[in-house]
């Protein structure tokens, strides 16, 4: 009986969330994404979600590896990739986000000359991750301290990359910590770098371009480069939860 009821409960909150990632304005978020390269998803995860999913950063049975930035020219701070099967939460965000994000990421695509189209199911799009050998999860769980910070990266794990990422914040900006903004950069050819500092609170998430995306100029489509990180952590501590959409070699 117990454990009907629970399996019961588990369906509702993976319905609910879901539902949720559909119930967003996706029009304004595609035109969010297609005019900056990135887009605010507001108040995805409830705080108890997201003091849940922090809370698992000590126990690493749910995780397949842990990396400390520092060694290896990173930034400062830690993060640990997680295992398969993902917590359940995170495996219902990633293909519910996934859905609505494959339309925006095929139109890039097009408009970039790049043959890859991507499946209507992120199952479908797993699948060729995994043949081509890109099989490892790379749903991530950061943790920084004060003096931690992310340099500017982009997070490509092989041949097959999925164009847009989603990373969620799970600590609240002013109480649990201060600093750590979440910063993006965007190169344009035979351009200056341009910086931009995108504001979220506890669970919000930013969608972004994982490494290009097309930019409409006076003669014609050009592709722009772009990289995130997060500024220096000033005080507290900062948990972010990172979902990337293809797998890693
Ligand atoms: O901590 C952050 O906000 C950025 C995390 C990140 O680099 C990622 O999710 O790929
Ligand atoms: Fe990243």
């Amino acid at each position: 009986m117990a454990i009907a009821r629970r399996a019961a409960a588990t369906d509702h909150e993976a319905t609910d969330l879901a539902a949720r990632v559909d119930a967003l304005d996706w029009v304004q978020i595609t035109d969010e994404l297609d005019a900056q390269g990135c887009a605010v998803l507001k108040d995805l995860l409830t705080p108890d979600e997201c003091r849940t999913i922090a809370a698992l950063y000590p126990d690493d049975a749910h995780f397949r590896s842990r990396i400390v930035m520092g060694s290896h020219g990173f930034g400062r701070g830690e993060y640990k990739y997680f295992a398969y099967p993902l917590p359940d939460l995170i495996a219902q965000l990633r293909p519910a986000l996934y859905a609505h994000l494959q339309g925006v990421a095929n139109r890039w695509n097009e408009a970039m000359g790049i043959d890859i189209r991507y499946p209507a199911a992120h199952s479908v799009f797993l699948k060729r991750c995994h043949e081509a050998g890109q099989s490892r999860p790379t749903p991530l769980l950061l943790q920084y301290e004060a003096g931690d910070y992310n340099c500017l990266h982009q997070d490509l794990y092989g041949e097959h990359v999925f164009p847009i990422q989603v990373a969620f914040l799970l600590s609240e900006p002013g109480r649990d910590f201060t600093g750590g903004e979440f910063v993006l950069t965007e190169q344009r050819p035979r351009m200056q770098s341009r910086a931009e500092v995108v504001p979220v609170s506890q669970g919000d998430a930013v969608a972004f371009a994982v490494h290009h995306r097309p930019v409409q100029g006076t003669r014609g489509t050009y592709r722009v480069n772009l990289r995130h990180g997060v500024s220096r952590i000033r005080s507290g501590q900062r948990h972010t939860l990172g979902v990337i959409f293809h797998d890693a070699k």
